[in-house]
């Protein structure tokens, strides 16, 4: 699905992403891992074809970077953060952007088929959001609009479903029940590759296979979820010593002792 070969990107003397190689095959769910300005949405984007890299190769969904058209490609993308909740049509009604969705267009030219509506109608259903279908983006909760756009993302059908830190701005129940629905979702027979986007161990649902660590632009380790989310990994890749606690198959991590007896 994603073949990214020794990829470096700079930009002037500074290195956004350094010697980066990671596979993605069919059937696999990943987490990308990482601290703040670690390299992931650079990553995201270079699989997206916004980004060039400066040195290896790219290869999405069989496409060899370079040798395509990035627009069909992008049809096979779902894409989803909270980034691009502000590049919607504020008064446009939940059903009417999950319908965009189909053409990966932001905004509808015509009326949508009868068709559309009604599998737009169906994900919103699915998702939980039935009710607010005929509602304006605008008046949605942030909870509401993230889901919206995971249904705008899936009526496209992707083969790859990006979630890019979709729990950003999610009180706890908001977040639980986007997670419980991301569960589900990966585990459908015809589910999309997903690619989950966190800074947050807790997040990675035991449906993510696998685990990349991306730290200062460079893979620290990738591999399987439950070797990588290790307390002796963890330590290691964020340079201070943390407590690993599982919970519902889910890892919380919580900085060793020492420091809060040190704090107290
Ligand atoms: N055009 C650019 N020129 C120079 N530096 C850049 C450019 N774009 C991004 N960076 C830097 O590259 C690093 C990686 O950024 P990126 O946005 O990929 O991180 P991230 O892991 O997604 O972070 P976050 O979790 O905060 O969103 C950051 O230090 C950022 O400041």
């Amino acid at each position: 699905m994603i073949d990214i070969q020794n990829v470096s990107l700079w930009r002037g003397n500074a290195f956004l992403l350094k010697n980066v190689s990671w596979k993605v095959n069919a059937g696999e769910h990943w987490a990308i891992l990482g601290l703040n300005g670690s390299g992931k949405t650079t990553l995201l984007n270079m699989i997206n074809g916004y980004l060039f890299p400066s040195s290896g190769e790219v290869t999405v969904l069989g496409q060899r970077f370079g040798d395509y058209d990035l627009r069909e490609l992008r049809k096979s993308i779902g894409w989803v953060s909270s980034a691009l909740q502000e590049r919607f049509y504020m008064a446009e009604s939940a059903v009417d952007i999950v319908v965009s969705g189909k053409s990966a267009m932001i905004g509808l030219l015509t009326e949508p088929s009868e068709e559309d509506a009604a599998e737009a109608n169906k994900l919103l259903d699915q998702l939980g959001c039935g009710s607010y279908a005929k509602r304006a983006y605008q008046t949605l909760s942030q909870g509401e609009k993230q889901k919206v756009l995971i249904a705008r993302a899936l009526m496209a059908k992707p083969q790859l479903l990006v979630l890019d830190e979709p729990c950003t701005g999610l009180d706890l129940f908001a977040r639980e029940q986007l997670l419980t629905f991301i569960e589900a979702l990966g585990r459908k027979p015809d589910a999309p590759v997903l690619l989950y986007v966190t800074h947050r161990t807790e997040e990675i649902l035991p449906i993510f296979s696998h685990t990349i660590l991306l730290k200062k632009g460079h893979v620290y380790e990738a591999g399987k979820t439950e070797a990588i989310l290790s307390e002796k990994v963890l330590s290691s890749f964020f340079d201070e010593p943390v407590q690993v606690r599982k919970h519902q198959k889910r890892i919380w991590v919580t900085l060793a002792d020492h420091r809060h007896q040190a704090e107290d």
